[in-house]
């Protein structure tokens, strides 16, 4: 479903258990980050909503969103993390390097998630333009960081 069609901050509450005695570890891009200190600030807040505690909530900044990948691999593989948010925003640029990111860091979380058997939570904008990230962060399509989040929530209540 398209994301105009469909706030990323509704969701429903199945599958949401209690997380109050669960650890998250957030990984924040820092390029765009105007956007992706916005994601941060709605997963953020929508851990905390949901009973997580502060000190259960570790934050990790890499460079840039391919860095995602090993970052959370390197978050995922301590046993102390239940479950990873990758956070990121890609904008499609002049060239093809928008492509290559976006496919890298998609397949390598996925990667990660399915090698240590962990949540691990693909937050990543990937608009064509700055407005459409900002939209999506926070603005009129709601904030991809609460999504990821409520994503993490439920599938440790899987
Ligand atoms: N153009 C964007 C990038 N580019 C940087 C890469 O993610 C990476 O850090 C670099 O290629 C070195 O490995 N990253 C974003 O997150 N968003 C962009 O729009
Ligand atoms: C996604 C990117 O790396 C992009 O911002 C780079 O821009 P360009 O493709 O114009 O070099």
């Amino acid at each position: 479903m398209a994301t105009s069609l469909k706030s990323l901050s509704d969701h429903s509450s199945k599958n949401i258990r209690n997380v109050s005695d669960r650890t998250f570890g957030i990984i924040v891009s820092e390029w765009n980050e105007e956007v992706t200190e916005s994601l941060f600030s709605g997963a953020y807040q929508t851990l905390l909503d949901h009973g997580v505690k502060k000190e259960n909530i570790f934050r990790k900044n890499v460079p840039g969103s391919f860095e995602l990948s090993l970052a959370s691999q390197w978050m995922a593989q301590e046993e102390g993390i239940d479950a990873v948010i990758c956070l990121g925003c890609v904008i499609q640029g002049e060239t093809k390097h928008f492509d290559f990111i976006c496919d890298a860091v998609a397949h390598g979380i996925t990667n990660v998630s399915l090698k240590y058997n962990k949540p691990v939570i693909f937050g990543v904008l990937t608009p064509n333009t700055q407005q459409q990230a900002l939209d999506r962060a926070g603005g009129k399509h709601g904030n991809k960081g609460d999504e990821a989040a409520i994503t993490a929530i439920k599938m440790l209540g899987f």
